[in-house]
C-alpha cells in the first residue's frame, strides 16, 4: 500500500516505534543504538540531549531520510525499510511537518507562498487545508494569525529575509502545521530566542497542534522547556552508545 493511501490511524497505532536501531555515519563510530522508542498519536514530547548527541541524526531517521544500519523504524504503522525511497518521499511530504533549526524558508517567496509549499508536494495536505478554508491562502493567512503574524498587512508584503528570527519561527511554524500533518517535528527552532518568547511560542505552537490533532516531537538541548513538555526523552538515556555517563 502507498504510504498516501494511508488509512486514519485510531489513537492505538504509534506514531512513531522504532525497535533495535543502530545508526553509525559512514567512517564513524556508532552513533545511536535505540532498543525500543514508542511515541503515541497526541504526545508532545522533547527530545533532549547535549550537542553532538545525535538528535538530528535521530529525526533524519524518523522521517526516513537516513537509513539505520539495522532495526525497525515504523511510523504512522508504516515499517519505513519496507518502502521505496519515492515512498518514503510521499510519508514524509504527506504526513510529517517539519521545523528546521534554520527555519529553511525560501527568501524569494511571501509569507503565505512559504506558508502553502507543502500543499504544491502533497495533495493530502492541500485536501486537508482546503477541507478547513476556502483557500490555501485563507488557510496560510489564519495560521499565520494564530501563530501571532496577523494584523499588521505590511508585515505580509515583507520578504521573509525582512522578517526578525521570532517572525521567521512562526512562518516555518504554520508551514510545518499546513495541512494538519499527523506528525510535526521541530529541530530546536527556539535556541535563538529569550526565554519568554520561547515559552511563548511554544505555548501558540501547543494550541496549533492540539486544533491539527499533531503529534509534537521537539528536539532541543534546553532543560528549561521540560515542564511545558506531556513527555520528556532523555536521548543519551536512552541510547546504548552514549549512555549519559559518556557525554560531557
Ligand atoms: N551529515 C553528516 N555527515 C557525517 N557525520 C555527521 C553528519 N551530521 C552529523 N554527523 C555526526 O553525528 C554527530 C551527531 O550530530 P547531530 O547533528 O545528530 O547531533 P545533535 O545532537 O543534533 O547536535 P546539535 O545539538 O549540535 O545540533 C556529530 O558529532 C557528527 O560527528
Amino acid at each position: 500500500m502507498p504510504p498516501s493511501a494511508i488509512p486514519a490511524q485510531g489513537d492505538a497505532t504509534p506514531v512513531i516505534s522504532m525497535t533495535g536501531v543502530t545508526f553509525a555515519w559512514p567512517g564513524q563510530a556508532s552513533l545511536l543504538d535505540i532498543e525500543r522508542l514508542e511515541i503515541a498519536a497526541g504526545e508532545r514530547v522533547l527530545i533532549r540531549g547535549p550537542s553532538g548527541s545525535g538528535k538530528t541524526s535521530l529525526l533524519g531517521l524518523l522521517g526516513g531520510v537516513l537509513l539505520p544500519n539495522q532495526g525497525s523504524i515504523s511510523v504512522l504503522g508504516h515499517p519505513l525499510e519496507t518502502l521505496g525511497n519515492a515512498e518514503r518521499d510521499h510519508l514524509r511530504s504527506d504526513h510529517i511537518g517539519y521545523i528546521f533549526q534554520m527555519f529553511n524558508l525560501l527568501p524569494y517567496l511571501s509569507l503565505v507562498e512559504n506558508v502553502v509549499l507543502p500543499t504544491r508536494f502533497s495533495g493530502r495536505r492541500k485536501e486537508r487545508a482546503l477541507g478547513s478554508a476556502p483557500s490555501l491562502q485563507a488557510e496560510a493567512l489564519r495560521l499565520l494569525e494564530h501563530l501571532g503574524l496577523g494584523g499588521s498587512p505590511d508585515l505580509l508584503d515583507k520578504p521573509v529575509s525582512a522578517l526578525s528570527i521570532g517572525q521567521q519561527q512562526r512562518v516555518a511554524a504554520a508551514r510545518a502545521l499546513i495541512g494538519a500533518p499527523e506528525l510535526l517535528i521541530a529541530d530546536e527552532p527556539t535556541s535563538a530566542l529569550d526565554a519568554d518568547s520561547r515559552e511563548r511560542f511554544l505555548r501558540l505552537l501547543f494550541d496549533e497542534c492540539a486544533a491539527a490533532h499533531s503529534t509534537l516531537l521537539f528536539v532541543s538541548h534546553d532543560r528549561s522547556l521540560e515542564p511545558l513538555f506531556s513527555r520528556v526523552i532523555d536521548l543519551p538515556q536512552l541510547n546504548r552508545a552514549h549512555p549519559r555517563s559518556t557525554i560531557a
